[in-house]
């Protein structure tokens, strides 16, 4: 657990006179949940997204198993193992949740067209594969009463689990959670709490996570970066962070998550 698996060095991103994060460092230990929290504009999803490669950094270096990620096209990240979930669910509407699920393995597809074409013996086991984990994914989800509806017929808190599910059909080590528990109410942000526990135990998957909601924080972190204005003002356990002075004061006029700090607090 304490070997890094994710280490961000010195990294800075300015777009035009916005210097959207400034001299940023930590690192991701393999097998935690690592959550980066701030308020808004603090530069979480700028963060996020130099990860999943959608930003160069202006400076600094990522490095995920020792190998320079900002080198690698956003399209070969899955290659790679890293897998994320979007704040605004992206999943195909129109097909079923197996479908969905199906789509997420493409990044292990390793037979060629002419096999495809002639759905050889290769290609049979193949398919086989993709289907037991797509189902052993279904399984640890919960998803079963929806494997077999079309996604756009789902309450959305549903649809939120089957991109989760999406996500961990690519087998990835490192997943990328943005704001998991956005648009779901109390309830559905409990069970989502747990699947991340679950995951993180059953799977060993490591996560990097942007949250607002402070009870999930707490609950699944192991530890956590707050950010205000690009700058890092706090890491360490939910506790630790949640009541260090620059976090309460980044959070002061943003009265909802004051609040939500000190219900933490108080618990
Ligand atoms: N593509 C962009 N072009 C210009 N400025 C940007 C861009 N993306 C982010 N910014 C700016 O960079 C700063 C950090 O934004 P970022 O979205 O990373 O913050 P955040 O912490 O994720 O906020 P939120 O919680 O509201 O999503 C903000 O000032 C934002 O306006």
């Amino acid at each position: 657990m304490n070997d890094p698996l994710l280490t961000a060095k010195n990294i800075s991103v300015r777009f035009g006179g916005v210097l959207a994060v400034n001299d940023v460092s930590f690192d991701v230990k393999r097998g935690e949940v690592f959550t980066l929290i701030g308020p808004n504009g603090a530069g979480k999803t700028t963060v996020f997204n130099l990860i999943s490669r959608i930003y160069n950094p202006t400076q600094g270096s990522i490095t995920y198993e020792g190998e320079e990620l900002t080198a690698l096209p956003p399209h070969r990240i899955a290659r790679v193992g890293i897998a994320r979930t979007f704040q605004n669910i992206e999943l195909f509407e129109h097909a079923t949740v197996l479908h969905n699920l199906l789509i997420g393995r493409h990044t292990h597809r390793s037979t060629g067209l002419f096999a495809e074409m002639f759905f050889t013996g290769k290609v049979r086991a193949a398919e086989r594969a993709h289907r037991e984990k797509v189902e052993q994914v279904i399984d640890l989800l919960n998803l079963q009463k929806a494997r077999d509806l079309l996604v756009a017929g789902l309450p959305y808190g549903v649809r939120k689990v089957v991109e989760l599910a999406r996500a961990l059909c690519t087998e990835p080590k490192l997943l990328l959670l943005d704001e998991p528990s956005s648009g779901l109410n109390v309830e559905e942000t409990d069970d989502m709490a747990f699947w991340i526990q679950d995951i993180k135990h059953e799977l060993g998957v490591t996560v990097l996570m942007v949250e607002h909601d402070m009870t999930l924080v707490s609950k699944v972190s192991d530890r956590v970066l707050a950010m205000n204005q690009g700058e890092v003002i706090a890491m360490g356990t939910p506790r630790e962070v949640q009541s260090h002075p620059a976090v309460i004061e980044a959070y002061l006029g943003t009265v909802d998550d004051v609040s939500s700090l000190r219900r933490e607090l108080a618990a």
